[in-house]
């Protein structure tokens, strides 16, 4: 399995206290990594990391077979499309100008060729218009695309952040990684429902996708693997039915989680009392 994005032994310290100590992050083309663990774990910590908006104080972060940090920042961009927890534009762009934001580095890359349309690289660019609209339609935005970005919802904020990335990380290829920080935290459920199997299609096209997620239920759901942070360490790393351990994760998050198989699927969530009727 080839790792798009490797993080190996990141320890990152903020006024002598360790956010994060020894953490390894691997994210492989072709799987979603969800990162879980309670409120200060070091989830988007270890995000702003493997985003390239941190510099840990020790560790190495391989962005294919090169460090990050010498890969050149729009190539980085090209590879790299990030969806940190706020994504908010304060200004008053149109919803379709926020998304176009997200093709910056691929309209560098052509004026950096000069003509570049005869180039071999050229040739996997999608057009910017096309991969705009098409980000749009994929997040429900599409009617939505004239608005002032500063008048829509929580939710319909969160799919056009949802939508810049998608159009930055177009065309999506074997090396892509996509890491959502919370992608569907201010969406309703049939919005967070579309937005986990459009995360599931970017993979299953060879996107390497990290994704922070407080729902255990969709983690385990959507997931390939699991990586789940306690105080800033990996308490626990694998395949979704070797983290999801009942005992381990109550211990964890400090309340009861109860993980059942339900036909073949996981389900996890709080342990919640029965009701009398
Ligand atoms: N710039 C900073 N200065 C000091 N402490 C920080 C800073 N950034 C983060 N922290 C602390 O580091 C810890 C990890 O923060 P982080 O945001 O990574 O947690 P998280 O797991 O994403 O939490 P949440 O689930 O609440 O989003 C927290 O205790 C936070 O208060």
């Amino acid at each position: 399995m080839s790792s798009s994005l490797d993080l190996s032994h990141i320890t990152v310290s903020i006024d002598g206290r360790d956010l994060l100590s020894g953490v390894g992050l691997r994210l492989n083309a072709g799987q979603v990594t969800a990162v879980i663990g309670p409120n200060g774990a070091g989830k988007s910590t270890l995000l702003a990391v493997a985003a390239g908006q941190l510099k840990p104080r020790a560790g190495r972060v391989m962005l294919g077979s090169r460090e990050s940090h010498k890969v050149p920042t729009a190539e980085a961009a090209r590879r790299r499309a990030v969806m940190p927890q706020d994504s908010g534009v304060a200004f008053a762009f149109t919803v379709e100008e926020v998304v176009e934001m997200g093709r910056t580095p691929w309209r560098q890359a052509r004026a950096g060729r000069g003509f570049a349309g005869r180039t071999r690289a050229w040739r996997g660019f999608a057009d910017d218009a096309t991969a705009v609209a098409h980000a749009l339609e994929l997040t429900g935005l599409t009617e939505l695309a004239d608005r002032d970005i500063t008048t829509l919802s929580g939710g319909e904020r969160q799919r056009a952040a949802l939508a810049r990335v998608i159009a930055q990380a177009t065309p999506v290829a074997q090396g892509s990684v996509i890491l959502l920080d919370e992608p569907t935290s201010a969406m309703d459920v049939a919005h967070a429902e579309s937005t986990l199997v459009l995360m599931r299609e970017l993979a299953s096209r060879g996107a390497a996708v990290g994704v922070v997620l407080h729902d255990l239920d969709a983690a385990a759901s959507y997931a390939d693997r699991l990586v789940l942070l306690e105080n800033g360490r990996v308490r626990a790393a694998g395949p979704v039915a070797q983290v999801c351990d009942a005992a381990v994760l109550s211990q964890v998050y400090g309340t009861a989680v109860e993980v059942l198989d339900v036909g073949g699927r996981l389900r996890v969530g709080p342990l919640r009392p029965a009701r009398a009727a």
